[in-house]
């Protein structure tokens, strides 16, 4: 599904040029549960905002199914982005003006999935995430754990083929951490292909495999589970 060759990223840091990724290659296979792990400053967000699109590598090449995407404008990425990805943000990035309803109904809007459906799939996830009753409140009037579990919400209900998660878990308590988890767990058995970032040795025993990034280098590579045998896209 994805394939990176020698990528990297700088930036211009005052007069000095700053490397945040060096020629990382990688390639992760549909169904894998990827966790990427590793310090703080080590670029994980980084190359996880590339992967999303999100952000731009400066050199190597990025394909997504076998698409070349560092040759790609912007409207392209963004319509591969909507297509099959699903975001997780570290920091939310909840629409402030639309209401948690219509924040998580985004990205079926995007899809141009009926009315009637989406009002249906709508009340499933903020029942399955346990936030029927806030429904009409606005993001500011949440607090960090249920503004988190609303982005999860969002990020999963177009069922993306690929979901990609900086530290999801990282303002829930544990119970609800535990509960994010099993999602995508449940989500990884039906064949969605997931890349987090955390700092829980806990989050990263639920995947298939363990990247660690120290300085913008892959250190270690471990494949910890066989990829679940697929019940369901
Ligand atoms: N736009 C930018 N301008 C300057 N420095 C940046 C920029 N983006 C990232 N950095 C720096 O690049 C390094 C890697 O950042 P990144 O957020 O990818 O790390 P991380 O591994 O996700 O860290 P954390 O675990 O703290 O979230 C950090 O030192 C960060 O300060």
């Amino acid at each position: 599904m994805i394939v990176l060759k020698d990528l990297e990223k700088s930036i211009r840091s005052g007069l000095k040029k700053v490397w945040l990724l060096n020629q990382i290659n990688l390639e992760i296979q549909e169904g894998e549960f990827v966790t990427i792990m590793g310090p703080s400053g080590a670029g994980k967000t980084t190359l996880l905002n590339i992967l999303g699109m999100l952000e731009t590598s400066s050199g190597g090449e990025y394909y997504f199914y076998d698409e070349a995407i560092h040759r790609l404008n912007e409207r392209r990425r963004n319509e591969i982005h909507k297509e099959y990805m699903g975001f997780v943000f570290q920091a939310y990035h909840l629409i402030d003006d639309l209401t948690v309803y219509e924040n998580i109904e985004t990205p079926l809007l995007y899809r141009n999935v009926k009315s009637k459906d989406r009002k249906s799939i709508v009340a499933d996830v903020l029942d399955r995430f346990n936030i029927v009753a806030k429904k009409d409140l606005f993001p500011d009037q949440l607090s960090g754990g249920q503004q988190q579990l609303v982005g999860v919400a969002r990020a999963i209900i177009h069922k993306p083929r690929l979901l990609l998660a900086d530290e999801p878990t990282g303002n829930l308590h544990s119970k609800q951490g535990e509960q994010i988890m099993d999602l995508f767990k449940e989500l990884n058995d039906q064949g969605v292909t997931i890349v987090q970032v955390t700092h829980s040795e806990k989050n990263a025993e639920y995947g298939t495999r363990i990247i660690e990034l120290v300085d913008g280098n892959i250190k270690n590579d471990e494949v910890i589970r066989e990829i679940p045998k697929r019940i369901e896209v």
